[in-house]
């Protein structure tokens, strides 16, 4: 578990995080998702230790991270793969890891397995690797200590389309068997398919949060008819928000209304359902868009 209570962290005049909270439980994928600059890192460096918070706490496993006993044994952090240190080997840096943390040095070999580094490029200098490999040298040496919760930024980055799936299945894996999984991206479709939670963040401050299926609610019905600007005076007369999107009209509602509606005006329906991902991105880059209209659509739907 990890409990973030309005946390705040300023650089001069500026909030680069702007009182968040939110939890991260166990048994589920949490997507922290944001597009650049919004704070992900920030957060989670504020997470781990590593950035003191100008206001506001972060804990895991009920305690800030910098007081955890041997912290690698109950977190795992991969923050920043392009920033490990390039004149050592894979190996090397991972066998450093198990010696601080007290572990067998067997457990070097499983990582390299499991992530699919092989001998020889375990035994290269990092500075050598792709990004894509110090993204699988990053998760095996976060992944070392065998932690009940796991704090990746960006893990995806530079990760080809079937390293991405195997990250998917792996953290699928690890949250199946009672892990606590905090995952960011600011790609909704690289964490769609894998996040159980979303947790949304624009500017600092957290615009949307919850299921993804309530989300995908929130996101609302999408609505063709014979004559979409007509219907689309209709639905705004009975106060509802329409937007016409290249999928027909997105209605801020269920599909019930809106079929209730249609009927009431007579109105011939070609295509009536809930709103999809491409939505759901449309929904996520209207909430991080701007503070003004972040503000009106976090009160509005939730
Ligand atoms: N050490 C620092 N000093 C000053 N400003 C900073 C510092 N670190 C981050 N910021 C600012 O804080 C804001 C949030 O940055 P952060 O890196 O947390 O965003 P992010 O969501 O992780 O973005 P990205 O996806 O680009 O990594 C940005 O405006 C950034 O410029």
């Amino acid at each position: 578990m990890i409990e973030v209570e309005n946390l705040t962290k300023r650089y001069g005049g500026h909030a680069a995080v702007d009182d968040v909270s939110f939890v991260v439980r166990p048994g589920q994928v949490t997507g922290f998702l944001g597009p650049n600059g919004a704070g992900k890192s920030t957060c989670m460096r504020m997470m781990t230790g590593l950035t003191p918070p100008t206001s506001g706490t972060a804990t895991v496993l009920g305690r800030p991270y910098a007081a955890l006993p041997n912290p690698g044994r109950h977190v795992g952090v991969l923050l920043d793969a392009g920033a490990q240190h390039s004149g050592r080997t894979g190996r090397e840096v991972l066998s450093l890891g198990a010696t601080l943390m007290g572990l067998d040095r067997s457990r070097v070999e499983e990582m390299l397995a499991l992530v699919g580094l092989t001998a020889k490029e375990a035994d290269r200098r990092v500075g050598g690797y792709s990004l894509g490999m110090r993204q699988r040298l990053g998760i095996a040496h976060a992944l070392l200590g065998d932690p009940q919760v796991l704090i990746l930024d960006e893990p995806a980055n530079g990760l080809d389309p079937a390293g991405i799936r195997w990250m998917r299945s792996l953290l699928r894996g690890y949250a199946d068997d009672g892990g606590t999984v905090l995952l960011s991206s600011h790609l909704l479709h690289e964490i769609e398919v894998v996040a159980d939670e979303l947790v949304v963040i624009g500017r600092g401050r957290i615009v949307a949060a919850g299921s993804k299926a309530e989300l995908m609610r929130a996101a609302g019905t999408v609505v063709r008819t014979t004559d979409d600007a007509a219907f689309a005076g209709h639905l705004r007369g009975a106060g509802l928000s329409v937007e016409q999107t290249a999928g027909g009209l997105l209605v801020d509602t269920d599909a019930e209304t809106v079929g209730k509606i249609a009927a009431t005006h007579a109105v011939v329906l070609t295509e009536l359902r809930a709103a999809d991902a491409g939505s759901l991105e449309e929904m996520f880059l209207q909430l991080t868009a701007s503070d003004a209209r972040e503000g009106w659509r976090h009160e509005h739907r939730r």
